[in-house]
């Protein structure tokens, strides 16, 4: 599977970390910087990465940032983006069992890269459960939520 990862400047560490263990795990990886630790803006990295999920350069994707808060608004202003914030591995399985999410966000600031790996690794071995959740997720997308070049 081909996984697209991201970050700002407080999780550059954490990007590299886990961009070799997904290397490590068979995937292919598409690193969507930055390229150091210089002080970034997140929303500049999130965007990369919703691009990548929506034109299917990547079938995953995985944002972090210092709290993992802000990357994750980032991204989920893309129409093509579930993305699910998580700090354990039971939310990680969840987000993808009951909410089909397609990318991972994660707080390099908030849990050390063994977790982190541990949540991605669970992250990734999950399916999506389909039945009653599936029409929960098609509403995710519906016209009761404006899409983003929709809001002023
Ligand atoms: O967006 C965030 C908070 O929700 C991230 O944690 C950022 O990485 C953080 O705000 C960056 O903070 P810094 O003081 O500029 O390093």
């Amino acid at each position: 599977m081909r996984i697209a990862i991201a970050s700002d400047h407080a999780a550059f560490a954490l990007k590299a970390d886990l961009a070799q263990a997904l290397r490590d795990w068979g995937h292919d990886v598409l690193d969507l910087g930055p390229d150091n630790a210089d002080r970034v803006d997140y929303p500049d990295y999130g965007y990369k990465l919703a691009q990548a999920i929506a034109d299917g350069s990547a079938q995953r994707g995985v944002v972090l940032c210092g709290s993992g808060i802000g990357i994750s608004i980032a991204v989920n202003r893309h129409p093509a983006v579930r993305c699910a914030l998580v700090n354990e591995p039971y939310a990680a399985a969840l987000a993808r069992e009951h909410n089909d999410a397609n990318v991972i966000a994660m707080g390099a600031r908030l849990i050390g890269p063994d977790m982190a790996r541990t949540c991605l690794e669970t992250f990734l071995a999950a399916e999506f459960e389909g039945g009653r959740h599936a029409g929960r997720v098609d509403k995710l997308t519906s016209p009761q939520f404006p899409q983003s070049q929709e809001i002023a």
